[in-house]
């Protein structure tokens, strides 16, 4: 193992998972969620180090190199899992975040493991970093890290990245320990959201929860930075919103391999008229239910024909030991057998659902089979599937039904966008996509496609980290006549 580095991501998960395989032997599969396909390429390209749980407890391992970066595990026991991950961060945190979707639960023994947990990471961080180093934290599980990394190490630059919204004040002002998570988070000299709403709803949180000045104007789009002065300290807050190697699927879905399997996953599925296609994480904010509901409710009305429709659902398996979850997968799988029951047919069914991850380049071809990509979260930070999808249809063929409660909806304008809260505008637009004009249809993709093949996820790290690496006094003093109290 080398030396200390000069780059270091921190992140909850690693981007592989420790597997243990039946005969006892273990071997590392691929992260499930958006953080890990963002960030990932970046990584490896700049190659630096990645602090994160290996995804499994109990596991002591040494730092090792795997697929080119250097990965530094953090051991968490069984009970920190419990406490730590699915609790405060998956049973706190995350509904909090995600508009109360359902209710947070305030264990003070959960956000005891979550300061533990932190100050271990921190811990690890410090340890790998090189004197001076520029280290990128990210996501809600981690929000105490860059106070504590700044008090053990203050020569390093510090980045912090939220992946999920930052909900409305009111809503953060539910959070019994908000003042010091706020405070935990201004540790850092950057603080990334994927939107300005979320940058905003912080920057008045700092003024009203620490007592700090900070800037009143507008926050931007990679521009226009507010500011919050922490003693000597200006931190800057912005919007960088994530994207994906939009280069690299759009490459790969052009392969022959992944056209044929297209072409053969469309007769598996008895060559019907039109396929809508759902690939989500397994979690209750992406809105599956309320597609499910959709079809049903058309099916029933006559607007939709089960022999020309057919919906394939790919879920993959997430936090499946936090209660909420437990519920959601029950309702879900009852909702899929419902529509089958009523409206399919003997070996032709309306859904077809796996509960199971599935390998990049098949998910690829499902991409590129699908008439209809059904987006429909109550609250997403960004969803890189929509963009996903875009990026494989260089044929310009295909719709997207987005929720416009998901990050990419900012982005993705053309895409046919509804409330998920409005059922029947989600009918509505979910008709509209499965009928569009051809032309029409090309005319939307292909601005979309411009939009994401421009906007991928080098320009995201490259306009966060540019704006970290700028030196924080100059940043300051530029922004510091508009501080106010
Ligand atoms: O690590 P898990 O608990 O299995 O969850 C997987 C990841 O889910 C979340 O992803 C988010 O990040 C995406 C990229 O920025 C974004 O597009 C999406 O809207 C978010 O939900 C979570 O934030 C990650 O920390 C998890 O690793
Ligand atoms: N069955 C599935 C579902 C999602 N995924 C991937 O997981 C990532 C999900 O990212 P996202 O930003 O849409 O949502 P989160 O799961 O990060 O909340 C995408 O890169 C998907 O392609 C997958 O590989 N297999």
């Amino acid at each position: 193992m080398g030396s200390a580095s000069e780059f270091v991501v921190v992140a909850n998960r690693l981007p592989v998972d420790l597997e243990t395989l039946p005969d006892g032997s273990t071997r590392w599969k691929r992260s499930p969620g958006g953080l890990v396909t963002a960030l990932e390429p970046i990584l490896r390209g700049k190659k630096g180090a990645w602090v994160g749980w290996p995804g499994v407890p109990d596991t002591d391992l040494g730092p090792i190199v795997e697929d080119g970066i250097e990965l530094h595990p953090v051991r968490l026991s069984a009970q920190e899992v419990a406490d730590y991950y699915e609790g405060f961060s998956n049973a706190t945190l995350w509904p909090l975040y995600h508009d109360v979707i359902v209710k947070p639960v305030y264990d003070r023994s959960w956000w005891n493991a979550y300061v533990e947990v932190n100050r271990r990471f921190a811990e690890a961080t410090s340890a790998a970093a090189a004197h001076g180093a520029t280290v990128w934290i990210q996501d809600y599980q981690l929000q105490l890290v860059p106070k504590m990394l700044r008090m053990l190490r203050p020569d390093l630059t510090i980045g912090f990245f939220l992946h999920i919204p930052f909900p409305p004040v009111e809503l953060f002002m539910q959070m019994p320990w908000r003042r010091e998570i706020v405070e935990g988070l201004l540790g850092a000299d950057l603080i990334g959201f994927h939107l300005p709403g979320g940058a905003q709803n912080f920057l008045y949180l700092a003024r009203r929860l620490a007592g700090q000045q900070t800037s009143r104007g507008n926050v931007g789009v990679r521009s226009k930075l507010g500011v919050v002065q922490v003693g000597f300290r200006n931190v800057r807050v912005g919007a960088f919103p994530i994207s994906i190697d939009s280069g690299q699927l759009d490459e790969l879905s052009r392969t022959k391999s992944v056209r044929d399997r297209a072409k053969q996953i469309r007769k598996e599925l008895g060559n019907p008229g039109k396929i809508m296609l759902g690939v989500d994480r397994l979690d209750y904010t992406k809105g599956i239910d309320v597609r499910l509901n959709a079809i049903r409710e058309l099916l029933e009305e006559g607007r939709m024909d089960p022999a020309q429709n057919i919906m394939v659902q790919l879920a993959t398996p997430s936090r499946e030991r936090v209660e909420s979850y437990i519920q959601m997968r029950g309702d879900i799988e009852q909702q899929v057998g419902r529509i089958n029951g009523e409206f399919g047919q003997v070996g032709r069914p309306v859904v077809h659902y796996l509960h199971r991850p599935i390998p990049r380049q098949e998910l690829i071809s499902f991409f590129v089979a699908a008439d209809v990509m059904l987006v429909t979260p109550l609250r997403d930070g960004m969803n890189l599937v929509a963009k996903e999808y875009v990026a494989c249809r260089s044929d310009l063929g295909g719709a997207l039904l987005l929720s416009e409660f998901t990050g990419a909806a900012a982005e993705l304008r053309q895409a046919y966008q509804a409330n998920p809260h409005d059922l029947d505008g989600v009918k509505d637009e979910m008709v509209a996509a499965l009928t569009q004009d051809r032309e029409a249809g090309r005319r939307r993709m292909r601005a979309m496609r411009r939009q994401v093949l421009a906007h991928d996820v080098d320009r995201w790290a490259k306009s966060f980290l540019s704006a970290l690496a700028r030196d924080s006094v100059a940043g300051g003093a530029l922004l510091g006549d508009e501080l106010k109290a």
